[in-house]
Formats: C-alpha cells, sequence, structure tokens
C-alpha cells in the first residue's frame, strides 16, 4: 500500500478556529437534512429505552451501597462506620457524554473508601452478590486488564463496571472527582478508572456548546462506524479519540511529552486526553490505519465541499465502506461488538 508522504497534505493549524461566520442559508438547511437522516438510521434511543438505563443506574447504586455496608460490617469496624460507610456510582464514556446509540454499553465508575479494596471486595464479595442477583447476566469480571473491569448484563443492560479506592474514609454523595487532590497517594489502578470520568467531565465542562458537540459527534461516530474506522483495538479511532477531536483536538499536551520521551515520539497520530496525568489516546494507530482514516477524512472534506455546490447528500458522506464491509465478512464477526471491546 502506498503511504502519502507527511507533506502532500495540506496542513491546518487547529489554534484557532478555521471560520468564525455565521452559518449561511444553505449550512442551516444541510443541517435540518442531517438531523433528519441521524433519526431515520436510528442513532437516538427511545425514551422507553433512556428510562429502563436510569431504571437499571438506580438499581445498580443501591446493590453497591449494599455491598459497602457489609463489607465494613465483615471487617469489624463499629456501627458509625457502617452507617457512614457508601460508595458512588459515575457514569463516563459515552452514555455520559449523551451520544450512545440505543444498544450502547453504559461504562461506570465505583468511587470507594481506603477500607474498601479492589481485589477482595470488589472482585471478590462485590462479584459474589452480583452472581447470585437474577438480573444480573453475563457476569466477567476482568481483574487483570489495563483499567480492571467487571463486566455483566443488567436486565439485558450491558455495563462495565470500573472501581477506584480513594484515600478518604468515608465518600460523600456529591463527590467532586475533577478535584486534583484526590489523586494524592492513590493506586495506579485507581488513577487509570478514574481518568475515563475526569476525561468525560472535563470535555463536557470545556465545549461551549454541549447540544452542538453531541450532535457533532453523534453524527461523526456514525460516520467513522459506516466507513470501518470507528475502532481503538483495530488502531483506527474509537469514542474517546472521537470525542476528544470533536471537542477541541489539539489542546492539553502538558504530559505527553514527545521531546522527553522517546516512545511518545513515535506516536503517529497522538490524541491526548485533556486531564492530569495527560496520555496520548490513540497509541495503536499504526502507519495502516492512519492512511486509510486520512484518505477517509479527505473523502469525507471533498464530500461536504460539494454538497455547498451541488445536491451532493449526506447519504453518500454515510455509504458503507467496501472494505468495512469484506473485512466483516472475512473475520465474519459483529464488528458492533468489537467496538464495544476495551482496550
Ligand atoms: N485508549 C484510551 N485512552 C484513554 N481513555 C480511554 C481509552 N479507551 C477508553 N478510555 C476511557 O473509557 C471511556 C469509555 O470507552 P469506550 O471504548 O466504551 O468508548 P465510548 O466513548 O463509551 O464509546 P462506545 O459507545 O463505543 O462504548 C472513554 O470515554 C475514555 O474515557
Ligand atoms: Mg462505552
Amino acid at each position: 500500500m502506498a503511504m502519502p508522504k507527511s507533506n502532500q497534505l495540506p496542513r491546518i493549524e487547529m489554534w484557532e478556529p478555521i471560520s468564525t461566520a455565521q452559518p449561511s442559508e444553505m449550512d442551516r438547511s444541510n443541517t435540518r437534512e442531517l438531523l433528519k437522516l441521524m433519526e431515520d438510521v436510528e442513532l437516538y434511543e427511545c425514551h422507553e429505552e433512556a428510562v429502563k438505563r436510569q431504571e437499571v443506574l438506580g438499581r445498580l447504586d443501591q446493590i453497591v451501597k449494599a455491598w459497602v455496608k457489609k463489607v465494613t460490617e465483615a471487617k469489624g469496624y463499629n456501627e458509625e462506620m457502617v452507617g457512614k460507610a457508601n460508595v458512588v456510582i459515575f457514569t463516563f464514556g459515552s452514555y455520559r457524554l449523551g451520544v450512545n446509540g440505543p444498544c450502547a454499553d453504559i461504562d461506570t465508575l465505583c468511587v470507594g473508601s481506603r477500607h474498601v479494596t479492589r481485589e477482595e471486595d470488589f472482585f471478590g464479595e462485590l462479584h459474589r452478590m452480583q452472581a447470585e442477583l437474577p438480573e444480573v447476566q453475563e457476569l466477567h469480571p476482568v481483574p487483570d486488564a489495563f483499567v480492571p473491569v467487571m463486566k455483566f448484563k443488567f436486565n439485558g443492560v450491558s455495563i462495565d463496571l470500573l472501581y477506584a479506592k480513594l484515600g478518604l474514609w468515608t465518600i460523600p454523595e456529591d463527590l467532586n472527582i475533577s478535584l486534583p487532590s484526590l489523586l494524592l497517594d492513590l493506586d495506579e489502578k485507581s488513577v487509570l478508572s478514574l481518568n475515563g470520568s475526569r476525561v468525560t467531565d472535563k470535555i463536557l465542562h470545556m465545549v461551549p456548546n454541549v447540544q452542538n458537540f453531541q450532535t457533532t459527534l453523534r453524527c461523526i461516530r456514525y460516520w467513522s462506524k459506516q466507513r470501518g474506522i470507528y475502532s481503538n483495538v483495530a488502531g483506527f479511532l474509537g469514542g474517546i479519540n472521537w470525542a476528544v477531536l470533536v471537542a477541541w483536538g489539539s489542546l492539553a499536551l502538558q504530559s505527553w511529552d514527545p521531546k522527553r520521551n522517546f516512545r511518545d515520539k513515535k506516536h503517529l497520530m497522538p490524541i491526548i486526553t485533556p486531564v492530569y496525568p495527560c496520555t496520548n489516546s490513540s497509541y495503536y494507530v499504526s502507519l495502516s490505519t492512519l492512511y486509510i482514516m486520512q484518505q477517509e477524512f479527505q473523502r469525507g472534506n471533498e464530500i461536504c465541499e460539494a454538497m455547498d455546490t451541488n445536491a451532493t447528500g449526506w447519504n453518500t458522506l454515510f455509504e458503507p465502506s467496501h472494505f468495512f464491509e469484506a473485512y466483516k465478512n472475512y473475520l465474519q464477526i459483529d464488528i458492533t461488538a468489537q467496538n464495544d471491546m476495551k482496550t
């Protein structure tokens, strides 16, 4: 496969907006058509599904709160401590960003106090409690993952549950996980587990218009799935990468440092997460997946530019890629299931 030389592609400096002009009537009409198409292809979950997810989260919250009381009591703490023992559930990922489709998983984080451990209590007692619940199916603990996770379905809704153990003795219900001081003296896995929620909150906090951000991200996610370039594990870009790129791209380069770190220098398409510790979220991108994505960006750009001058419709942009279809058939897998996999 012939690779383009880097100087063959036009470079755009992203520190300033490309344009601050108001939308034209043509832009407004294109936006209306795009929103209609996004509804037609069912990118939005219906009201019943949204309510069901909220109920599942409410039930999960009750379960983990019962769990923390149980383990606190079992460890011999006094009544007052058992009474105060608490954990809080946060959501992150596409659900928290408000861009999840009808069948997407819910990424959740359970934050607990210093006496509640990941190994014994989370992957031990909570796992046992979950295994006995009739609402819980397909329970898979993955304690050895880079970010340890308990995967399960709760009344049919896929949940990824992480655990972070803070240095606090009690966890307030209104805990602010964005505070940098919370990271003091935490174990590495807790820092990694907190990172997803902190990143998601930061993105939502920093985008100037959340609704426009959500619509754009939903559209980009649909386009990249249709064109076969949505997958972190396959070396393309996944949910977090597209979210950072749509939000503001190349800000926040503090921690990732190609000058000081040899490994950082080798990254081909660094997309840096916005909270400390900043990491490159797209380390799987290879020369060949980068090339395929550059072709897709160019194709998308040409179609969007043509829409200003002739009747090319959104359907052309979202046409499924032949490469993607062939790839799917070859592997004989449901690619949407693969997209849900964690890195
Ligand atoms: N490579 C990564 N680097 C940093 N954070 C990551 C990475 N992969 C996942 N995360 C964190 O985990 C969250 C959930 O990841 P996930 O792959 O489920 O993406 P998502 O945005 O929820 O999209 P999807 O709808 O496909 O599940 C991300 O929003 C991000 O905060
Ligand atoms: Mg997710």
